[in-house]
């Protein structure tokens, strides 16, 4: 269901000669996915993923992309777009935005234990890290601005006690993102969504990130309570896994040592995690801007998670 936009073999037979992969052999669409275009296709150089970009445009995209082309540069396991013959990594194919990106091998690890969560943890310092002197910037379009926003817009479809934890929680992190520690917090680009289906494993073996396009310039911390968030928890109840959340904070704290600050934000950055897809998730149940989004994600699970963060117990962060 989720090509948008066909693409054969006879309609890259002239468009790939710009590109240094030799003919394309086959294309195949992948069914999995609901906001783009996406094709796995193999070449005489090997395997490839082509994207046409069905929502972001031409303006939006070199942020994403060349973020993954640097951190492809840095060693960091994640798609190396692929140049063409002029260097240019955002293509148009059938009037769309295009790119081809190298194969992630494996498949996502959806039940991880903790050997994956310790290798999430290795590479998301060393994206942090990589990513430092990353020229371009872009905010995290889903941060407090978008928080703020879609607030209002979600509310009147809340029973009263749901209303009442969203804006205790939006008055909590507006205090929270104003505070001397938040300021200190160390930032840069970030990845904002790594959940674990944008992760592939060849068994215990990490082999790269990808779905960058939730990505934005925001605290490193926030990058890491979003990941646990989804990566370290009981599915079924929202509570931490101590043992798969010491893996991934270890791990990540041998590459990038985390901050006394850091400490000290904890707890309310895994908050502020959770209120995100909570927020984001409302929005797409109550709002849906598209009919094929036809089994939206469901919010009370990051309700939960967000009423754990609050009362629950919270593992020290290092
Ligand atoms: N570089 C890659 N290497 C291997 N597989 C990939 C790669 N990029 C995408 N895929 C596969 O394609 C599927 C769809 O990609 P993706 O999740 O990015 O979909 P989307 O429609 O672009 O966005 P969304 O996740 O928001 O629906 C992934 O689940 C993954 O299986
Ligand atoms: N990871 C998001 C979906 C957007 O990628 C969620 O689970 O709500």
């Amino acid at each position: 269901m989720a090509v948008f936009t066909p693409v054969s073999l006879d309609d890259l037979t002239e468009w790939m000669t710009q590109f240094p992969l030799g003919k394309p052999l086959a294309i195949k669409g992948i069914s999995s996915g609901i906001e783009n275009s996406n094709f796995f296709l193999t070449t005489e150089t090997g395997e490839y993923v082509l994207t046409l970009f069905e929502k972001l445009t031409f303006e939006q995209l070199p942020f994403y992309l060349n973020l993954m082309q640097h951190l492809a540069q840095h060693d960091v396991l994640v798609p190396a777009p692929i140049a063409n013959q002029n260097g240019v990594i955002l293509h148009s194919l059938h009037g769309k935005p295009a790119s081809i990106v190298t194969r992630l091998q494996g498949a996502c690890q959806l039940a991880p234990r903790p050997a994956h969560c310790a290798a999430v943890g290795t590479m998301l310092a060393r994206m942090h890290l990589a990513a430092r002197d990353f020229p371009m910037h872009q905010p995290n379009l889903r941060g407090l601005d978008w928080w703020n926003a879609t607030t209002p817009t979600v509310l009147p479809y809340l029973s009263n006690e749901r209303q009442h934890l969203l804006r205790a929680e939006m008055h909590f992190q507006e205090a929270f993102a104003g505070s001397a520690t938040y300021l200190r917090l160390q930032q840069g680009p970030i990845h904002a969504d790594l959940f674990r289906d944008n992760v592939m494993f060849e068994g215990e073996r990490l082999t790269g990130f990808f779905d960058f396009y939730f990505a934005g310039c925001d605290t490193w911390l926030f990058d890491v309570a979003v990941t646990v968030n989804d990566w370290c928890i009981d599915l079924a109840t929202g509570v931490l896994d101590e043992a798969r959340v010491r893996a991934l904070l270890e791990a990540y704290h041998a590459v990038r040592p985390f901050t006394a600050d850091e400490q000290v934000a904890w707890q309310a950055m895994l908050r502020a995690g959770a209120l995100r897809f909570w927020l984001s998730r409302l929005y797409d149940y109550y709002l849906p801007r598209d009919a094929h989004m036809l089994t939206p994600h469901d919010p009370a699970h990051f309700e939960r998670i967000l009423r754990q963060r609050i009362d629950g117990t919270i593992p020290i962060l290092f």
